[in-house]
Formats: C-alpha cells, sequence, structure tokens
C-alpha cells in the first residue's frame, strides 16, 4: 500500500451494493444467518476481499471486509465491496449457497447499485460498465429492470431491481455518497493521526451521529477506515473513508427509519464536510420514511449545500428519491459572480 500522499496510487472507493431478500416457496422458517463463517471466506474469494471482523445483534450479524462490508438477517443478504472487486461474480454462486444450506428458493427482490466510478478502465471484467452488467444479471433474473439516475456525462448513479412487489415489510435504506473531501478532515482516517478504529471514530465525531451503536471499526494501514454500527430492531449503519486526497470518498449507508432525514444528513455532513454528495432514500409503503420525498422535493438547499439535481422514481413497492448537491460555493456548479451557472464562449 502506498503512502496517504502518494500521487501514484488510486483507490477507487466507489461501492458496489448488492441487497438480496430470501423466501421459502413453502412458508418455511429459514434463516440464512445458520450459513457457516468458512462458507461466506469461499463466496468472498470469488469477490477478491476477505471477512476483517464480525459483529452481532440479535438481528443481524455485520462483518467488516477488507473492501467494505457484509450484512446477514434472517432474510437478507447486503454485500458492499469497493476497490476492483467483483461483487456480481458471487450472486449465481450465492443463490446456490442459499438454497443448498438454508433451503430459500426464492428471490424476493434484489437491489444492485452503485455510483459512476472514477476510473472505470481499472475495474475487472463485467464491472467496466453498467451495460455489461445488467447482461450478467439478466442471466440470472428473467424479471430485472435497469435505470440511471443523475448525469449521464457527469456523475451518475446506477440501480438494478425486480420488477415484482417485493418487499412488504416496513424497509428503507439511505445513503449518501460523497466525494471532493475536506483535506483536513480527511487526515483523521489516517495512522498518523489516529492509532485505531475507535480513536478516528472519537476524533471524527462519528461516534455521535446516532448514539448507543454498538461499533466495529478499523483504520487501515496507513489509511482508510471502515464501520459498521448496530443499532436496536435490525438497525445498521456503514461507514467507509478513502482518504487519499487525490481520490478521497466516503459513504454512509443506514436502514434506521425515519419520518426525515434532515437532522442526520446534517451530522454526516458536519463530520465530513464533502465538496460533493449524492443521496438516495428508498422507502417501500410500509416504512415510516415514505412521506420524506415530499420533503426532500421542495429542499433545494442543506446546510452550505445547493441541489443541483433530482429525480423521483416510483416503483410497485418502493419510491427511490435521488439528490446530488455540491458546495454553494463551487465554482464548477455556478458562476460565483454573477450567480449563474456557467455558459459556454465561442
Ligand atoms: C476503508 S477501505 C473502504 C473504502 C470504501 N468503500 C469507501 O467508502 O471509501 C478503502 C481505504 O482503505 C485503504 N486501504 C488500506 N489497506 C487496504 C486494504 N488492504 N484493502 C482495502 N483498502 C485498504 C485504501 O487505500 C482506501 O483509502
Amino acid at each position: 500500500m502506498a503512502s496517504v500522499d502518494s500521487h501514484q496510487h488510486f483507490f477507487e472507493g466507489t461501492e458496489k451494493l448488492l441487497e438480496v431478500w430470501f423466501k421459502s416457496s413453502e412458508g418455511r422458517d429459514l434463516d440464512l444467518r445458520t450459513v457457516q463463517k468458512s462458507d461466506w471466506d469461499k463466496l468472498l474469494e470469488l469477490v477478491k476481499c476477505e471477512i476483517i471482523s464480525v459483529a452481532s445483534s440479535p438481528e443481524m450479524d455485520a462483518y467488516v471486509l477488507s473492501e467494505s462490508s457484509m450484512f446477514v438477517t434472517q432474510d437478507r443478504y447486503i454485500l458492499k465491496t469497493c476497490g476492483t472487486t467483483t461483487l456480481l461474480y458471487c450472486v449465481e454462486p450465492l443463490l446456490k449457497l442459499v438454497k443448498d444450506k438454508v433451503g430459500f428458493d426464492v428471490v424476493g427482490d434484489i437491489f444492485y447499485s452503485r455510483k459512476n466510478f472514477s476510473r472505470p478502465e481499472l475495474q475487472h471484467g463485467v464491472h467496466q460498465n453498467f451495460e455489461n452488467e445488467v447482461q450478467e444479471l439478466d442471466k440470472i433474473f428473467p424479471n430485472g429492470s435497469a435505470y440511471t439516475l443523475g448525469r449521464i456525462n457527469r456523475d451518475c448513479w446506477y440501480l438494478y431491481t425486480l420488477e415484482d412487489e417485493g418487499v412488504t415489510q416496513p424497509d428503507q435504506t439511505f445513503e449518501l455518497l460523497m466525494w471532493d473531501m475536506c483535506p483536513e478532515k480527511m487526515k483523521i482516517f489516517t495512522q498518523e493521526m489516529c492509532k485505531d478504529g475507535r480513536d478516528a471514530s472519537e476524533k471524527s465525531g462519528i461516534v455521535d451521529i446516532i448514539h448507543g451503536m454498538k461499533m466495529d471499526d478499523f483504520l487501515f494501514e496507513p489509511c482508510g477506515y471502515s464501520m459498521n454500527g448496530l443499532l436496536p430492531d435490525g438497525c445498521y449503519i456503514t461507514i467507509h473513508v478513502t482518504p487519499e486526497p487525490h481520490c478521497s470518498y466516503v459513504s454512509f449507508e443506514s436502514n434506521v427509519p425515519q419520518e426525515t432525514y434532515n437532522d442526520l444528513i446534517e451530522k454526516v455532513l458536519d463530520v465530513f464536510r464533502p465538496g460533493k454528495f449524492l443521496m438516495t432514500i428508498f422507502a417501500n409503503k410500509a416504512s415510516i420514511a415514505r412521506d420524506t420525498h415530499k420533503t426532500l422535493e421542495t429542499q433545494e438547499n442543506i446546510k452550505g449545500y445547493r441541489r443541483s439535481d433530482h429525480q423521483l422514481c416510483c416503483f410497485k413497492n418502493y419510491t427511490l428519491t435521488y439528490n446530488q448537491y455540491a458546495k454553494s460555493s463551487a465554482k464548477s456548479q455556478r458562476s460565483t459572480t454573477t450567480g449563474q451557472f456557467a455558459r459556454p464562449v465561442i
């Protein structure tokens, strides 16, 4: 691993995120957490990452990985991996493992999503572009739908999900993907400033984002940070930091149910101070977060950030808001003297 300041070393912080909900066609009471760690280890070999540690709550096993995180509940599997990992190569083996070892024989829903990569040419196989990822998923799922939100010539976010009704129990996922990070804040996530993960969680203020979490935090050598936080009722938070100045990136994800995410957004922005960020909020009809989309529609500014894109998608059972923001002072968004968007000079 190169030093923190090396301009030769590039790390793709942007994660590939897979969430799969399982069902039994016979309505059997099954549990994904009965899969042995050695089976997860083998599955993750296909993705090119490994388990660093595990923490559990009554509802969930949360794994910190060498490249991000994995969460396992009774009927839901989440895998989030960054760098040049090959996440989609584990999907078919995952379905086979879960059928053979647990007995789940139906996929209730899947969500595969990611932001556009900074350096797609460094990715392996199908991950170099979304069209190939979609073809790979279409081979497995006859009823998949693929979407791009945001600007296809700038920053955007890709999603693949199933057309069916999917998950009917209350469910929501909130993500903030941040880049062009504040260099001072990023220094905290290096071994020059902190001795371990807990030290970085405390110095950065991550410990204060939501109180009462059972935290499993890890500081990489010489830099980089990953944290899974477990909360009551199957709720989790996961934060990952790539602090290298030339490719800085942070992700925040949680399934905490909230009527509005404004306080949480402001706390996360205070801790990390990104130059730009995108936000996605998924909530199904049974979730208390289902009306948060209305609030977000009218909210053009958040604490020093101006919204550049806003999209709302309605699926069978879920509604999704996609918003992108940049610091109000960001020159690339707006001319600071005229307040107008930059116009081409002919
Ligand atoms: C913490 S991991 C997770 C990245 C994450 N997806 C994110 O949001 O940025 C990536 C950071 O850890 C650093 N790192 C150090 N050793 C690593 C290792 N063995 N595997 C992956 N990342 C490592 C990388 O250079 C990078 O800064």
